[in-house]
């Protein structure tokens, strides 16, 4: 709520444009108190799935304190518990972890990002830190998502715990967004450098995550399931926070406790998709040839329990009821929200304007035509479950304001050297949709945040727009075309009214995706 607060003196201090006095001081402060609404929804999807409150929902003693209950499962506990985790997420859970578990918890190593721990320490997030003496032992590394040898180190730390345990232990591991890059093992003669880059080219070539990571497990010694091997025959309980469309476990951190189900088949289709496997270094090749016939064997993953302890559609479902507590009708969406930024960005855009005749249905609005470009667009996304029907229904019953709330991620494909995220790209891109279509009769806000804090390698957590923002833009000399064609969202915005446009939330301490928030009240 405190930062929700912030917003109002945030805009305040905006420079204000002559155009902007010329008949639209009242559309200035209706926008600022849709913006103060839109970041408390925000606040509190993100409250929702912080790290602490969820790990104590999943995990529980016992009275005797002697059994680790797991959701259905009970885990004896007689000092034999150890640690590991990698992620963005992680910190916290591990010190929930370490509190519930006292003198039972033996060791523990987590991999977390670089920055992150001072940035708690800062922020005074006292719950996200560990206590001064812990068992757990903690690794900062992969700035920017990336791999790197401090997350090189603190992957060798976690295997050695592993390869260490017995059939007496049990081994809980951590694991949340951006545990990839935190957890590199690469396979030998495969070296860091070549991991890095052949990871940073599939992202700026668009790989989806799912491509990503199937290639990141091929070549991993602990990805993939290779973990939960290093670990056996020690018990292993993974509680994991999802950052990936539909929590598929596989694909979330690529899996360290999942066996993986791909071929060096799959890995050749998406290498060949992207125009990569031409340039192949030698020793990927030499990875990817063996890996149909690993001497190991295909990894088991029997002594496994792999547990999803929060995720974007429980964040999605506080904000909801937060809206719904400021009078909006809400309608959640989808939580899966994946595609083309572009595409996307068009989807909402047109979905305001649709919006408009349902809300208002004595004003002329869409025609025939744009709703159905509005299902072909859905369509095109291919999002499973989108709820539009339901959204448009709610719209057309005419009992208020509307607010959509939706989760995911879009994928940019990078073209330009700018500075910016996925969550500053989808926003800028919709605030240039919505100046097609005359809104007039609603105001509309569109905000996007990544619920860790940090959209791309910015500092903001993403941004929000109105139908006003071409004409804002327009009046401080800012072309969107231009910073849309160099991906520099980040730089757009920070030039925009000062910066008012951003979400500045500092990392959060949790990671599930993004957030969308599609607001539209007729005046
Ligand atoms: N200049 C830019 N403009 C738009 N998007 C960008 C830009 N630079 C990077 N990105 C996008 O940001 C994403 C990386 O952001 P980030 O480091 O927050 O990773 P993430 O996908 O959120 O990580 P994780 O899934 O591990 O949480 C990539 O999807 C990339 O395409
Ligand atoms: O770490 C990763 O692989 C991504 O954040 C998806 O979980």
């Amino acid at each position: 709520m405190a930062a929700a607060l912030q917003v109002l003196p945030r805009l305040a201090r905006a420079p204000l444009h002559p155009l902007l006095w010329r008949g639209s001081v009242a559309r200035l402060a209706s926008s600022m108190a849709l913006a103060e609404q839109a970041w408390q929804l925000f606040e509190s999807a993100v409250g929702a799935v912080l790290p602490g409150p969820m790990l104590h929902r999943a995990l529980s003693l016992d009275p005797s304190g002697r059994q680790l209950k797991v959701r259905d499962r009970s885990f004896q506990l007689r000092q034999n518990v150890y640690l590991v985790g990698f992620g963005k997420a992680v910190m916290g859970m591990a010190a929930a972890a370490e509190e519930l578990l006292g003198q039972h918890l033996v060791q523990g190593v987590i991999s977390i990002p670089k920055g992150i721990r001072a940035a708690m320490e800062r922020a005074g997030k006292q719950e996200m830190l560990l206590k001064p003496h812990s068992r757990v032992q903690v690794f900062e590394g992969a700035e920017d998502n990336l791999p790197d040898r401090d997350a090189l180190r603190a992957a060798l730390a976690i295997r050695q715990l592993a390869e260490g345990l017995t059939a007496d232990d049990l081994l809980l591991v951590l694991i949340s967004g951006g545990g990839s890059a935190l957890l590199p093992a690469p396979i030998p003669p495969v070296t860091l450098e070549e991991k890095q880059t052949l990871t940073r080219l599939l992202a700026a070539h668009g790989a989806t995550i799912q491509e990503l990571n199937t290639i990141r497990k091929a070549l991993s010694q602990l990805k993939g399931g290779g973990l939960a091997q290093a670990a056996y025959p020690a018990q292993v309980v993974s509680l994991i926070l999802s950052d990936v469309v539909g929590d598929p476990v596989e694909v979330i951190a690529s899996g360290p406790t999942v066996a993986s189900s791909h071929s060096v088949q799959d890995c050749l289709h998406i290498l060949n998709r992207y125009g990569l496997r031409a340039a192949l270094p030698r020793s990927v090749k030499t990875v990817l040839s063996r890996a149909d016939s690993d001497p190991h064997g295909p990894r088991t993953c029997g002594h496994v329990l792999n547990v999803i302890i929060g995720s974007n559609v429980l964040a999605l479902a506080e904000a909801q009821r937060q809206a719904e507590a400021l009078g909006y009708q809400a309608v959640v969406l989808s939580a899966a929200m994946q595609g083309d930024v572009k595409s996307m960005a068009q989807f909402y855009g047109l979905l305001a304007h649709v919006a408009r005749t349902r809300l208002t249905p004595s004003t002329a609005g869409a025609s025939v035509e744009e709703d159905a470009q509005l299902h072909e667009l859905a369509a095109e996304l291919q999002i499973p479950d989108l709820q539009l029907e339901e959204a448009l229904e709610t719209m057309a019953q005419g009992r208020g304001p509307v607010c959509l709330l939706a989760g995911g991620e879009p994928t940019v494909q990078l073209q330009g050297s700018g500075r910016g995220g996925r969550n500053q790209e989808l926003a800028l891109r919709v605030g240039a949709e919505l100046r097609r279509w005359p809104l007039g009769q609603i105001d509309v806000l569109f905000l996007s945040g990544g619920t860790d804090g940090q959209d791309g390698p910015t500092e903001a957590a993403g941004a929000w727009v109105t139908p006003e923002l071409a004409s804002q833009a327009a009046a401080e000399g800012l072309d969107m075309a231009t910073f849309l064609a160099h991906n520099d969202s980040h730089t757009f915005f920070c030039r925009l009214q000062g910066g008012a446009h951003l979400l500045h939330t500092g990392m959060t301490g949790t990671n599930v995706m993004d957030t969308h928030l599609l607001f539209l009240r007729p005046r």
